[in-house]
């Protein structure tokens, strides 16, 4: 049994974190109580996101946070990277999963209930699924699925889920009570005036609306 917490899941973007950077921010939210955090850089070149995943994985070290990769196989590999996350658009999860071994951790997304039904657990570790709402951060982002389509589509998948879309700390009860295991930000910490104190008020309304 892999060993990860969903709980709060960290998706860096490099133009929200342009002022702080994504590696200051990565540090604030580690301290704030982020779980995971996920690289993705849609834009940048292999070399640099081996480049900016090494310096993540220091800031982790030493905590109990996993790095996880967006998109990119071989940069996920060259870091050595916790895990990797994938969509339906990217590569095949049989096939990344081939390429990254069975030790780490792979992460695909799921839209529908048609996608979160077809996970094969031997595969895929954790499903993010999504957009529970609109959101300006991924403008080619799928129809939202909004809070009745997160618990019908969680409820179909085999592997522990995220969810991510829109999400802010007031959400975090319903999004827990409709069946997932944690939520995934990105712009409820990137680019906010403190993100560690951001981080930890969305830890602390997930440990409340698990009381
Ligand atoms: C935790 C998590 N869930 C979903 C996504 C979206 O992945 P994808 O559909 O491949 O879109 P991009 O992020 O690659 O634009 C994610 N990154 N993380
Ligand atoms: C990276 C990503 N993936 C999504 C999906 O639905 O698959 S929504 C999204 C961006 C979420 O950003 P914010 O927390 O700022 O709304
Ligand atoms: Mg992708």
């Amino acid at each position: 049994m892999k060993d990860f917490d969903l709980s709060l899941y960290l998706v860096l973007d490099p133009i929200l974190c342009a002022d702080l950077g994504m590696v200051e921010t990565t540090r604030a939210a580690i301290a704030g109580g982020a779980t995971i955090v996920q690289l993705r850089d849609k834009h940048a070149p292999t070399a640099a996101m081996i480049e900016t995943g090494r310096a993540l994985k220091q800031i982790l070290h030493g905590s109990n946070a996993r790095l996880i990769v967006n998109d990119n196989v071989e940069a996920a590999i060259a870091i050595g990277a916790d895990g990797l996350h994938i969509g339906q658009e990217d590569i095949n999860a049989a096939d990344a999963r081939r390429m990254i071994g069975p030790e780490m951790i792979l992460g695909l997304s799921v839209e529908t209930e048609a996608l979160a039904s077809a996970i094969d657990a031997s595969i895929v570790d954790y499903a993010g699924v999504g957009p529970v709402f609109a959101t300006p951060t991924k403008p080619d982002h799928k129809q939202p699925i909004g809070l009745d389509g997160l618990a019908r589509i969680v409820g179909l998948c085999p592997v522990p889920t995220v969810a991510i879309g829109g999400l802010k700390a007031e959400h975090a009860a319903n999004v827990l009570t409709a069946g997932a295991d944690g939520l995934a930000v990105v712009s409820a910490i990137c680019g906010t005036p403190d993100p560690q104190a951001a981080t930890a008020f969305i830890a602390n309304a997930i440990k409340e609306a698990r009381r």
